[in-house]
C-alpha cells in the first residue's frame, strides 16, 4: 500500500550551519495515522514540518504524498495544513470569518464556504459560537479555532507543531481529548510534533525519535518505552528514564568509572552502556547485593516515589511504591536487580544489544 506521506532520505543544512538541522532521514505515515515526532529542542522538528508543508526545501532527499513526488512543489499545492502553537487567530474577526479565512483566500463560491465552516463548526463543537468575536474566547478555543482553520480546506495531511504547549493544563487535557475524537471521526492523517512525551504516548500511534536530526527509532507508542531501540531513546523516555551507565565488559565484570557490578551474559568484553530500569529495581538491605549505594534523594510522587542511591559515584533511581520503608538518606541500601532490569547498548553505536544478560553474584 502506498503511504499518505513518504520522507526518503531527506536532510536540511541551513546556510552557514556546519551540521545538518535534518540528517537523511526516512519517514513513512499511512492514512489515518497519527505520528509524534518527538524530541529535545534544536533536533530538527520543526525543520522536518516546514519541508513537508513546503515552507523549506529539502537539501537532498525527496517527499511524496500519495505516491506522488512534492519535492519541488510550492507550499500552496501541497494540500497540507500547519497548525503552530501560536495560534494565529484573527482577534478583530469572528469566529466564523476566521474558520472562513482560508477557502475566502481561495475564492470559493459563498455556499461551498458556508457550508464547510459550519461543518466544521460542528464537529469542533463550536456551531454556538460562530458569531462570537476570536478576542473574547479563551486559549483552547483559539487552538481550536486554528486547527478548524485548517480543517475546513481538508487537508491531505495536518500537521501539528507544538500545538498546545501555550495551553494551561487542564485546557492541554481536553485537547488532547479533543485530537483524539477528531481523529477518530475523521480518520486524518496527522504528524504531530511535540517534546512531550506524555504528550506523544497519549496522541499518536507511533512515535518517531530525534535527536541531533536523526531519527535514532520509530516504534508503536504502545511498545517504545519497554522496547527502546538506541540509548538516546532510553535515556529521553520514562518518567524517570533509565539510568545510564557507560563503562566497559572484562571478565564478566563491568566496570562504569569506580561502580563494579558483576554480569553474567554471552557479550563480548568492549565498550557497553548498561541501562538500569527504574521501574523494574527493587531495594533491598545492602549485605549480600551485588549492588549497593547510600540513599542520596527521595521525590515523593503521588502513589510513587523516585530513590536516588549513589553507587560508587553513580545516581542510580529506582521507583517503589509510596509509604515504602526505606533507609535513612546517607544511609546504606542494596538493590535487587532482575533480568528484566537490564538493558545493554554497544557502547560505540549506541544501539541495543539482543544479548542475554543478568546480574552474578556479589564478589
Ligand atoms: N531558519 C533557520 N536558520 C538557521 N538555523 C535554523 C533555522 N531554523 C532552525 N535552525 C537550526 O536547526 C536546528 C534544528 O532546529 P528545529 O527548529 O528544526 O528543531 P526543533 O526540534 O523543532 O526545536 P524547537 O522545539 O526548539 O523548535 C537547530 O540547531 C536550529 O538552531
Amino acid at each position: 500500500m502506498i503511504p499518505k506521506l513518504s520522507l526518503k532520505a531527506v536532510s536540511k543544512t541551513y546556510p552557514g550551519a556546519e551540521i545538518p538541522a535534518v540528517d537523511a532521514i526516512d519517514l513513512q505515515v499511512g492514512a489515518g495515522e497519527t505520528l509524534a515526532l518527538l524530541g529535545p529542542s534544536g533536533c530538527g522538528k520543526s525543520t522536518t514540518l516546514n519541508m513537508i508543508v513546503g515552507l523549506e526545501r529539502p537539501g537532498a532527499g525527496r517527499i511524496e504524498i500519495d505516491g506522488r513526488d512534492v519535492t519541488d512543489q510550492p507550499a500552496g499545492q501541497r494540500n497540507v495544513g500547519l497548525v503552530f502553537q501560536d495560534y494565529a487567530v484573527f482577534t478583530s474577526m469572528t469566529v466564523r470569518q476566521n474558520l472562513a479565512f482560508g477557502l475566502a483566500v481561495r475564492r470559493q463560491p459563498r455556499a461551498a464556504i458556508a457550508r464547510a465552516v459550519d461543518e466544521v463548526a460542528e464537529l469542533l463543537g463550536m456551531s454556538d459560537r460562530l458569531e462570537a468575536r476570536a478576542a473574547d474566547l479563551g486559549g483552547s478555543e483559539m487552538q481550536r479555532i486554528a486547527i478548524g482553520r485548517t480543517l475546513v480546506t481538508r487537508p491531505a495531511i495536518l500537521l501539528l507543531d507544538e500545538p498546545l504547549s501555550n495551553l494551561e493544563s487542564a485546557a492541554r487535557l481536553a485537547m488532547r481529548r479533543e485530537l483524539r475524537r477528531l481523529q477518530k471521526e475523521i480518520g486524518l492523517t496527522i504528524v504531530y510534533v511535540t517534546h512531550d512525551q506524555i504528550e506523544a504516548l497519549s496522541l499518536a500511534d507511533r512515535i518517531a525519535v530525534m535527536q541531533a536530526g536523526r531519527i535514532r527509532q520509530i516504534e508503536a507508542a504502545t511498545r517504545i518505552l519497554s522496547e527502546p531501540a538506541h540509548s538516546f531513546v532510553a535515556s529521553f523516555l520514562g518518567e524517570p528514564p533509565m539510568t545510564l551507565l557507560p563503562g566497559t565488559l572484562r571478565d564478566g565484570i563491568f566496570e562504569a568509572g569506580a561502580l563494579r557490578l558483576p554480569l553474567v551474559t554471552d557479550l563480548p568484553a568492549g565498550a557497553l552502556t548498561l541501562g538500569l530500569r527504574p521501574q523494574a529495581l527493587r531495594i533491598t538491605a545492602p549485605e549480600g547485593a551485588a549492588l549497593s549505594g547510600t540513599l542520596r534523594q527521595l521525590e515523593p510522587r503521588g502513589p510513587e516515589a523516585v530513590v536516588t542511591l549513589d553507587c560508587a559515584g553513580r545516581a542510580i533511581k529506582v521507583v517503589v511504591p509510596s509509604g515504602t520503608a526505606l533507609p535513612e538518606p546517607g544511609q546504606r541500601a542494596g538493590l535487587a536487580v532482575p533480568d528484566t532490569a537490564l538493558v545493554a547498548f554497544d557502547g560505540d553505536t549506541n544501539l541495543r544489544l539482543s544479548a542475554r544478560i543478568r546480574m552474578g553474584e556479589a564478589a
